[in-house]
């Protein structure tokens, strides 16, 4: 079979599971919104902007990685900024057929200007609601607690995603810095959040080693497992997951920009798949990485080996690994399928003249 093509992979329809609001802006957003709001950024253009907001391959690590969330942030304190940052998010996804993405973030850090937690959330939704009204595609929104900040942070944000359930809240995440943050310490969130019949997912085995993944699933209950690429060192563990089948969240290039791999070869997700263990695939932060959906698939196909038909696999493990609730997930799964049975590449254009 020929070779799949960016444009093939972006026909298909796709999910997004792991997507953080605030790595995922459009560069000249950001220029606008400094203006508006009288911000000053480390560059003025989008050229010289860029070396602060995309990681590039001189990252060395998930700390360093973290650093661009600075820039973002400071532009991401009111109400505007959020409803315009979300929408555009789910516009620009949207527009490469992701018809389902889960977008986290963690209200805590958008409160520099007193925003309260409820508006932050109620903003978020605004912008997403907005654009699922013009575009095919379904939201819904993960709150992060934050490894490096407090856990009794940790737990009001808990306690906001209880109060938005059933409200456009469909999980709850938590990210940051891994090393020397351990979960457990996080353990009273992920009990409100499970007393109430929530999902969780947690980042884990990305910068830490599956001591982190055993944490996250057995003692804070994760439901997904965000990265986990570290899983390939404890194959007792990997059994585990495989067995209750529990997701896994791959990002792959955001993966080697923080050396959690050394390179798209060398990523788990060919295994990890072929061991028959649920994988998805995810962008992590779109402009921070500077990817999308589609090219993460490409990736796959390219360094990996990953052909049409595991990728119409990876993608249906996408749709079944969503948060949403069982007959909804079914009957969008229904649709998926049936548009993946009659997929064929090659452009519309080509399709046309052979007609
Ligand atoms: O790959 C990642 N690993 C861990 N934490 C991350 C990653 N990407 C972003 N964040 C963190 O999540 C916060 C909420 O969205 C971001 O502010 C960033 O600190
Ligand atoms: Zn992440």
């Amino acid at each position: 079979m020929r070779n799949l093509t960016l444009q093939d992979i972006q026909r298909l329809p796709k999910t997004d599971l792991h997507v953080h609001l605030d790595g995922s802006l459009r560069i000249q957003t950001i220029l606008e919104l400094a203006e508006e709001q009288g911000v000053k950024l480390p560059g003025d253009s989008i050229d010289t902007l860029r070396p602060h907001v995309e990681v590039g391959d001189e990252c060395t690590s998930l700390v360093d990685y973290l650093k661009a969330f600075d820039v973002t942030l400071s532009v991401m304190q009111t109400y505007d900024a959020l409803v315009r940052t979300a929408y555009e998010l789910a516009v620009d996804a949207a527009a490469e057929n992701v018809r389902y993405m889960e977008v986290r973030y963690s209200p805590i850090l958008h409160q520099a200007k007193g925003m309260t937690l409820h508006h932050i959330v109620q903003a978020v939704l605004e912008g997403l609601a907005q654009a699922e009204k013009e575009c095919a595609i379904r939201t819904g929104v993960i709150l992060c607690g934050i490894r490096h900040i407090s856990p009794e942070l940790s737990n009001r944000l808990a306690d906001l995603t209880v109060a938005f359930k059933n409200k456009g809240v469909v999980g709850f995440d938590l990210a940051g810095a891994e090393e020397d943050f351990p979960a457990k310490k996080h353990r009273e969130a992920f009990s409100r959040v499970l007393a109430n019949n929530i999902n969780c997912t947690l980042h884990a085995g990305e910068a830490y080693g599956p001591e982190s993944i055993h944490q996250a699933i057995h003692l804070c209950g994760a439901h997904r497992i965000g990265h986990g690429v570290r899983l390939i060192e404890n194959g007792d563990l990997l059994n585990y997951v495989n067995d209750h089948r529990i997701p896994l969240e791959c990002c792959p290039s955001s993966n080697v920009q923080t050396r959690a791999v050394q390179t798209m070869a060398d990523h788990p997700i060919r295994l990890f798949y072929d061991l028959g263990l649920r994988v998805t695939v995810n962008t992590d932060n779109r402009m921070v990485t500077r990817t999308t959906v589609s090219e993460e698939y490409l990736h796959l196909h390219q360094s990996l080996g990953f052909t049409l038909d595991e990728i119409k696999e990876l993608i249906i493990m996408g749709f079944k690994s969503a948060f949403l609730p069982y007959a909804v997930k079914r009957a969008m799964l229904a649709d998926v399928v049936s548009e993946l049975k009659s997929f064929t590449p090659g452009s519309l254009e080509s399709k046309k003249e052979q007609l």
